[in-house]
């Protein structure tokens, strides 16, 4: 049975309609929902009345977590030493935790518009964010299609960023945010990773630009030159012809795929409501200069 799609945007993002995800899907319809995520990278589930459970058994469904109950123990750990070390989507009891918990964390970070654990060596796939409550008005979240984005670059811009890698760390986004001082075992947590900055994404065969506010440097480069071309670059990936802005909804399950889109949350006027979201982020199968390009 094919999913029922109705897309949201003329470059990608879909609606899944017809679908209970209280019942974790079996391999046919997760094998639909790839097919589905590889074509439009951005998946809207509307009305899922789930809970912490049920939304991680839905992404277990599709693939290996991030962060599993599995690993709790160890992520307690990890919280008790500092839980600035950390980024994770579970609180000490291996309760997901709300969005706007792992803001205040983080520091606004999200704000920023980011690829999901850009900065671990090997990122996040897809990650999925599901709205248990919603302020009335603003604290959208906003995707970027970063396929749309590279195909749409200059030839002579593609022939320059084709082959550069890029570091990713926190300390890099933070730093943006004003953050500067780290203890030498923070310094450590997030020592920068290497990504490519042009991904090949296999499910679409189509090239993307891995973009987020993680990065910090390019390497081969001096620092001032590449920071100047890594915003020229977000500028030009983030007009307005690119971005799908999503209004939540309660009950909202969106899942977007961090290989082929960036995405930013949007400031909300009164910030003394609630806005509890949910992530559950599956894990990429490798670091991305292990991953193949295109022959
Ligand atoms: O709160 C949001 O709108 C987005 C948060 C975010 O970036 C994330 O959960 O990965
Ligand atoms: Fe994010």
């Amino acid at each position: 049975m094919p999913l029922r799609l109705t897309p949201l945007h003329p470059l990608f993002a879909a609606e899944v309609g017809g679908l209970d995800l209280r019942r974790t899907p079996g391999p046919e319809v997760c094998a639909e929902i790839d097919r589905a995520m590889d074509r439009y990278a951005v998946l809207v589930f509307r009305g899922q009345e789930l809970d912490d459970d049920q939304q991680m058994a839905f992404g277990e469904a599709l693939g290996p977590l991030e962060t599993t109950r599995g690993t709790v123990d160890a992520h307690k750990h990890r919280l008790k030493h500092g839980a600035m070390n950390d980024i994770s989507n579970l609180d000490v009891d291996g309760k997901l935790l709300a969005a706007d918990d792992r803001r205040r964390m983080f520091n606004l970070g999200n704000q920023l518009w980011h690829s999901d654990s850009s900065f671990k060596a090997t990122p996040a796939k897809y990650s999925m964010l599901h709205a248990r409550v919603v302020p009335p008005d603003g604290g959208d979240t906003e995707f970027a299609d970063m396929r749309a984005a590279w195909d749409a670059l200059p030839e002579k811009t593609k022939a320059k960023v084709r082959d550069l890698v890029t570091e990713h760390s926190l300390i890099f986004s933070r730093g943006q945010l004003g953050f500067a001082d780290y203890t030498e075992e923070e310094k450590k947590a997030f020592a920068p990773v290497p990504q490519r900055l042009v991904r090949w994404h296999p499910g679409s065969q189509r090239h993307s630009l891995y973009l987020s506010s993680h990065i910090g440097r390019i390497q081969g480069w001096q620092v001032p030159e590449a920071m100047a071309l890594i915003r020229w670059l977000v500028e030009f990936a983030t007009q307005r012809q690119f971005v799908y802005a999503h209004t939540w909804r309660q009950w909202d399950l969106v899942m977007w795929d961090n290989r082929a889109t960036m995405h930013r949350a949007r400031p909300y006027e009164d910030a003394t409501y609630p806005r509890d979201l949910r992530r559950v982020t599956l894990a990429d199968v490798a670091p991305t200069l292990e991953q193949r390009m295109a022959a």
